[in-house]
């Protein structure tokens, strides 16, 4: 009661009419006042209520108190106090009273209801989230501590209607106790109405002091919740703190490590890169050793090489030399033999001859018995030949005489004819017989020049023929280039590419494009290099020996007609030079058959023709006879032991300014055409020669094959026996066939003399390439030499073409000294022409790419000298 009314006023009379409050607290077991909160009265709730929703506030931090604890008895709605006006039986003014009827719903609309509300929504949100709950819990510490400051607030919220009911100004009831309005001498109904309101007051008084206490209960707990929470919010505050000082160290630590890690990181990457430029360091080193090593070894093993070749050369000089020592001693013993045979012999003819002598003394007397016999037998024998002589004299005279008498004979029975016939032409016509016999005569003259006429033409035609050939081969060019490559052969294989780009067009077969092998080039990409190269007829690996020959024809024809005409097969060895000159319808049997053929020809036309073949051989800048005897060759020293006693043949090469002929002395010849009469004459193989009756067929062109194979075959024999030393002798030495052609035409009182040579050249490998050495390297040499001064002759009468005192190079080797009236151009001196053909042989192999390029390189340099020239001499 010591409170101020203004307290009291938040204890409301119809708290009764309230809806029934939800404990949102958690029983208060154990508390002061002994009580749990649910225990408390509706007025207890109703002030807790209007104390600004403390249990909205509380709600949040008690989980277990969020919800209505189930289970409870609803408790029963307080029946309000009845008036003292009620008890005395008036009525009372439902809507003057503040306090609802019972039953009635209270307005859920009003503000405390509302506070409960937010209270109660404001608990719901707390819970779902800690940071509401704090700014609650902190919210309520500050109610808490302006407690009386907001009781005050909240006691006026519901002030507005009046706890004591007034009676409406305009009611007409006086009875109505309601205080101020009895009248004033109604003492006993104001007493009573004091009283009433005096008991209302101390029931109000009594339920605000239960309200009292249970809210001062409720504040010793509130205060003690407050307390809790706030020591929690100290705590959550201090852990909170502790927490963001630990997150902010993690933090630091965090971006230290990140800082560290990211250090480590760069360190790390600059360590890797050090490594990796040292090992880069390394390799390169190690590489650049490897490479000084492989050096160092290549050298060595090129060392090596050396010395095992010094050695094996030191090994087959040895060997050679105690072979040849032996063919020495062989020699030696077998003159040696010889000698003891001869003496043998000696002895033996010596004692034959004595015993003849005895035999003859012996039979002397004998002798001299038949010796008158002889004599009379040889006397009779003289007169018996005599006699035959005269008989054989007597037939003769009478043969000539009876030939005589025959001849006699005709011509009188001719006479008898012309008598006769003058008889008749007496006795007929004698005018019309005379013009007869005048115009027969005619005739037959007619007849005679029409004949003449007619060889005159075919003359004629045949020098328009040479001529045509002639022009038609100056036009080509006086030096022409032929290109073959041969096909690969068995056990052969990687093939080198050669295109034929033109050769299916009518002026085709003159170019080819060679395909270089594929290398690497420094960076590593490959180069595939192709050549293309132009020549007067280019022949792919398909084309027979036929096929160049038919293009050499016209060419080898010119060799009839008076001209000079080389033909030169060069190639590196094996690249088909021997085939295509020798071979199957090489261009040695094929000219010559072209040769007799065209002979035959010309003979109806008048002309004549012998022909005649040497071969010589050009082998270390020396000429051997390939058809004389090899052990006359003009060998080196160690090959002279064998060929003891046999004197050396030395050839000489002549030349005539004059005639432009080429002589070699002591060369040996062979008539090819026409055959020689005497069969017992070289070639002995003539005898072979035979028709179907077996007698000789000298005068068939069976003797001039038959010549020829002998003629090959006598070479090739002299090639071998030479080849003692040089197992490839062949293929390193030139043997050059020399075919010359004399004609004449008596009707005409021409001549013409060609020369046809056959060139097999030496093989073209490249001195530095091949590594030889000794006597191979000699060889290699002089057939290098050779080829060069080749090659310079050819330039130098293509530069020099027209100059007539022009010097060419011709002496710097045997071969372009032998050929000197036969390659290209005109002679200055004799007028004499002459005409070339290269014919370059190619190896298809890829492996000897290199050769065939430096042979194409050659044949180019060779094609560019077209050489102008004159027709061919004819005397
Ligand atoms: N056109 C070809 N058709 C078939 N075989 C060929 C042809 N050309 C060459 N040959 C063969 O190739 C081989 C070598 O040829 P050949 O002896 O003619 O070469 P080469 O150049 O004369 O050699 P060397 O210089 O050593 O004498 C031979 O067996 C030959 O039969």
């Amino acid at each position: 009661m010591d409170r101020p009314p203004s307290q009291l006023e938040n204890v409301r009379p119809g708290a009764s009419a309230l809806p029934k409050p939800t404990s949102r607290l958690p029983a208060m077991a154990g508390s002061t006042t002994g009580r749990t909160l649910l225990e408390t009265s509706s007025s207890d709730l109703n002030a807790r209520t209007a104390g600004g929703g403390g249990g909205g506030v509380m709600g949040p931090l008690n989980g277990s108190i969020k919800h209505k604890i189930p289970g409870l008895p609803e408790p029963t709605p307080k029946v309000p106090r009845r008036t003292l006006a009620e008890r005395a039986g008036e009525p009372i003014n439902p809507s003057r009273s503040h306090i609802p009827p019972p039953g009635t719903r209270p307005n859920p609309n009003r503000s405390d209801s509302t506070t409960a509300q937010v209270g109660s929504r404001g608990a719901s949100n707390g819970l779902r989230h800690p940071s509401t709950a704090s700014t609650a819990n902190s919210t309520s510490t500050t109610r808490g501590s302006n407690r009386t400051t907001g009781a005050a607030r909240h006691a006026r919220i519901p002030s507005a209607p009046n706890p004591v009911p007034i009676p409406a100004e305009d009611e007409e009831e006086p009875e109505v106790g309601v205080m101020g309005k009895r009248k004033a001498w109604d003492t006993k109904g104001r007493l009573e109405d004091m009283e009433s309101l005096y008991a209302t007051l101390r029931t109000q008084f009594a339920s605000a002091a239960d309200s009292k206490t249970a809210l001062e209960e409720s504040l010793s707990l509130y205060k003690a919740r407050v307390q809790e929470l706030t020591q929690l919010n100290r705590d959550l505050a201090s852990s909170s703190k502790t927490a963001s000082s630990d997150l902010e160290r993690v933090r630091a630590d965090l971006h230290t490590t990140t800082t560290d890690l990211r250090n480590v990181k760069r360190d790390h990457e600059r360590d890797i890169q050090e490594v990796e430029r040292k090992h880069e360091r390394e390799l390169a080193d190690v590489g650049s050793k490897l490479e000084k090593e492989v050096q160092l070894l290549q050298r060595e093993r090129e060392k090596d090489d050396d010395r095992f070749k010094k050695e094996l050369e030191e090994a087959k000089a040895k060997w050679q030399k105690a072979k040849d020592d032996e063919t020495a001693d062989l020699t030696t013993q077998h003159w040696e033999e010889m000698e003891e045979a001869q003496q043998r012999h000696r002895q033996e003819a010596d004692a034959l001859r004595k015993e003849v002598a005895e035999l003859k003394n012996a039979g002397e007397s004998r002798a001299t018995e038949s010796a008158s016999e002889v004599q009379e037998l040889r006397s009779d024998i003289e007169s018996v030949r005599n006699q035959l002589e005269s008989a054989n004299t007597k037939i003769t005279s009478l043969r000539a005489r009876i030939s005589s008498e025959e001849t006699r004979n005709a011509s009188l029975e001719q006479e008898k004819a012309a008598l006769v016939s003058k008889a008749h032409f007496l006795e007929g016509n004698q005018e019309a017989q005379s013009l007869e016999y005048t115009t027969m005569s005619d005739k037959l003259q007619d007849a005679l020049s029409a004949r003449d006429g007619t060889l005159d033409t075919l003359r004629r035609e045949e020098m328009l023929r040479r001529k045509l050939n002639a022009t038609i081969l100056e036009l080509r060019g006086n030096i022409r280039v032929f290109v073959r490559t041969r096909p690969l052969l068995a056990g052969e294989d990687a093939p080198s590419r050669v295109d034929y780009p033109d050769k299916d067009s009518l002026d085709g077969g003159k170019e080819m494009v060679v395909h270089a092998p594929t290398t690497l080039s420094a960076t590593g990409k490959e180069r595939n290099e192709k050549h293309t190269y132009a020549f007067d007829r280019v022949f792919g690996p398909g084309s027979p020996n036929q096929h160049v020959f038919d293009d050499c024809r016209d060419l080898i024809q010119s060799v009839v007609d008076g001209y000079n005409v080389s033909i030169l097969s060069y190639g590196q060895t094996g690249s088909g030079k021997t085939f295509g000159m020798s071979g199957p319808d090489g261009i040695i049997p094929s000219s010559i058959e072209l040769l007799l053929a065209e002979m035959q020809r010309l003979r109806e036309k008048g002309w004549e023709y012998s022909v005649e073949a040497s071969f010589v051989e050009v082998y270390n800048e020396t000429l051997n006879d390939l058809l004389g005897d090899a052990k006359t060759w003009d060998q080196d020293e160690d090959l002279n032991a064998s060929v003891r006693g046999k004197k050396k043949e030395r050839h000489e090469i002549h030349h005539d300014p004059t005639t432009g002929k080429t002589t070699v002395t002591n060369l040996s010849s062979v008539t090819l055409w026409p055959p020689p009469k005497d069969e017992g004459h070289w070639p002995p193989a003539l005898a072979a020669a035979t028709n179907n009756n077996n007698s000789p067929t000298t005068d068939s062109p069976t003797y001039t094959h038959k010549a020829v194979t002998h003629l090959l075959e006598t070479a090739a024999k002299n090639r071998r026996v030479a080849a003692t030393k040089s197992n490839e002798r062949s293929s390193r030495s030139h043997s050059i066939f020399l075919l010359t052609l004399k004609g004449s035409c008596a009707a005409t009182n021409e001549h013409s003399e060609g020369v046809l040579n056959l060139v097999d050249l030496a093989g073209s490998e490249r001195l530095k390439q091949s590594g030889a050495e000794g006597s191979r390297a000699k060889e290699t040499a002089a057939i290098n030499k050779s080829l060069s001064s080749l090659g310079d002759v050819i330039a130098a009468l293509a530069s020099k073409k027209g100059e007539s005192e022009a010097h060419i190079p011709y002496r710097n080797s045997k071969l372009t000294y032998l050929l000197q009236s036969s390659l290209g151009g005109t002679a200055p001196a004799s007028g004499k022409s002459s005409r070339t053909l290269m014919l370059l042989h190619l190896s298809p192999l890829l492996a000897h790419w290199q050769e065939s390029r430096s042979s194409l390189v050659f044949g180019s340099k060779v094609a560019g000298a077209h050489i102008a020239g004159g027709v061919g001499k004819k005397k």
